[in-house]
């Protein structure tokens, strides 16, 4: 299998194959051998052969949910999933972008390619389609409970498979018939089964959770070199990574996280005892804490996700092997909506965490000497420049609007559907507080990383340091692109320049 591509197979699918696909690093690769195929439409023929012998499936003969009782007669059947995705029309809110779209569909066709959907393969090869021609049904994200699947937003891609609503297209909205008629692309008509198969799932928030679990990753790496840098610029006690201390609290993550800033400070201030001060403030000493959370996380995190993006998430389940149709709440996304509640919160406390340290960092009070707001200006224009206060104020809003956030949606469960979907997730909720956490998180850290530099750099000044390999090249990787800043000057720019960055993960950092 050549690496540019992820098989979608049924196999095993990974947190970094669903970003490859929406970032498009990597494109999405259906199985297209003969057994494949014959997996995957055994589903459909077994319930064309029920519906012969039986005349009866939930969600083809039936109505949805609480009107599970209501039976559709057979020549009206085949309109079942064209009312489904229609009178599911009803999302409201912003957009999916590009990237998380792609996440979605690529979250879903893997669902579907489990076989327990009895679906045929056709469908799966016209959402693989979708994805090669890179047409992406516009979704709006507000509308799902998350449980009894992403079904409002899920809507959106039945729909556009069907060739209505709008999709974007080379960046611009245009309708989705009009897109798929210049790419003589025919719309699909989609079997009984189909609308609720592509419905009934946790695809959205799985996808969110995939591209959120990256971010979060870099960010915990990021704001332990922030740490580095502080520490160096404050002259903080290196004492308080000693591997020995760190021994008697074995955390793997928060072990992990004290090795990687002891590896970044100078060996010398690593030698001898700290004697002008002993404790540092917490948002030093306590860094390894802090992160170390988010990574002792990260992992049971990936195992949530990969294990729900790796399921058969639907109901009714076809087991056309066993000739069974099990009926269940696969659709209910409670895994992610832990998941997702939990990594907002470790997320959130990294933003708060570097908040305290920029504090830290611009108060003369506290700073160990440098200049108040790191004001780079010459002496005789001191009293004019202001230097970092402004973005301190930011950070400390950024932070606020992130911790507000944190409230979990998991406990919001709102019975629903005539009490039929009376206990539900709200992880899509769970997920898009997350994203909007690590939007805001990333602003701290690009605020902070950008001043640390500066700090260092002032610390410098008077008696240059003896900086460590991983340190300098993070000065420089920053300087590159953020000049030192001796006059005001407004910053909106190199912070949204250094946010872009963080989003590409541009700086390395830890192996
Ligand atoms: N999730 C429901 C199906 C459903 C679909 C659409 C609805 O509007 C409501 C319910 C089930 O499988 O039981």
């Amino acid at each position: 299998m050549a690496n540019n591509t992820v098989l979608v197979d049924g196999g095993q699918l990974t947190i970094e194959d669903i970003c490859h696909i929406a970032k498009q690093a990597k494109s999405l690769k259906l199985d297209d051998t003969a057994f494949f195929k014959a997996r995957i439409n055994k589903g459909a023929e077994f319930i064309n052969t029920l519906l012969r012998e039986e005349g009866f499936v939930y969600g083809v003969t039936t109505g949805y949910g609480d009107s599970c009782t209501v039976s559709i007669p057979m020549e009206h059947v085949a309109d079942l999933s064209r009312h489904l995705y229609t009178f599911h029309g009803c999302g409201l809110g912003a957009h999916f972008d590009p990237a998380q779209t792609r996440a979605i569909m690529a979250v879903r066709i893997n669902s579907l390619a489990q076989g327990f959907s009895g679906v045929r393969y056709t469908l799966l090869e016209r959402i693989s389609g979708l994805l090669d021609h890179d047409i992406l049904p516009l979704i709006p994200q507000e509308g799902s409970v998350g449980a009894s699947g992403d079904l409002t937003p899920l809507s959106y891609l039945a729909a556009v498979l069907a060739g209505e609503r709008e999709v974007c297209y080379q960046g611009q909205v245009r309708s989705a018939a009009s897109v798929f008629k210049a790419l003589c692309i025919t719309p699909l008509t989609l079997n009984p089964k189909e609308g609720l198969a592509i419905m009934n799932g946790t695809a959205v928030m799985t996808a969110l959770a995939c591209l959120a679990h990256q971010r979060a990753a870099y960010l915990a790496q990021l704001n332990t070199r922030i740490t580095s840098l502080v520490s160096i610029a404050l002259q903080g006690n290196a004492g308080h990574f000693d591997e020995r201390l760190f021994g008697v609290k074995p955390h793997a993550g928060q072990i992990k996280v004290a090795g990687r800033i002891r590896g970044d400070l100078p060996v010398a201030a690593l030698t001898g005892r700290n004697d002008t001060r002993l404790q540092d403030r917490y948002s030093l000493r306590c860094a390894p804490h802090i992160i170390g959370v988010l990574e002792d996380a990260l992992p049971w995190f990936r195992q949530f996700i990969e294990n729900e993006l790796n399921s058969a998430n639907d109901n009714p389940i076809i087991d056309a092997e066993n000739g069974r149709v099990l009926h269940g709440g696969h659709f209910y996304g409670g895994h992610i909506a832990f998941a997702m509640d939990s990594m907002k919160t470790a997320v959130a406390n990294l933003a708060d965490l570097m908040d305290r340290q920029l504090a830290q960092l611009v108060d003369p009070k506290f700073n160990q000497g440098l200049p108040a707001n790191l004001s780079g200006a010459k002496a005789e224009h001191a009293m004019l420049n202001h230097g970092f206060k402004a973005v301190q104020i930011a950070v400390s809003a950024w932070t606020a609007e992130a911790l507000k956030l944190t409230m979990p949606a998991s406990v919001f469960s709102r019975s629903t559907e005539c009490h039929n979907q009376d206990k539900v997730s709200m992880g899509t909720i769970a997920a898009r507080d997350c994203i909007r956490v690590l939007e805001l998180t990333e602003q701290v850290a690009a605020a902070t990383l950008i001043a640390a530099v500066q700090a260092v750099e002032l610390r410098g000044a008077g008696q240059p340091l003896v900086l460590g390999a991983n340190v300098s090249l993070t000065l420089s990787q920053v300087r590159e692109h953020v000049p030192f800043l001796e006059s005001d000057r407004a910053l909106e720019q190199p912070l949204r320049l250094c946010l872009g960055l963080i989003r590409d993960e541009y700086w390395s950092l830890y192996e």
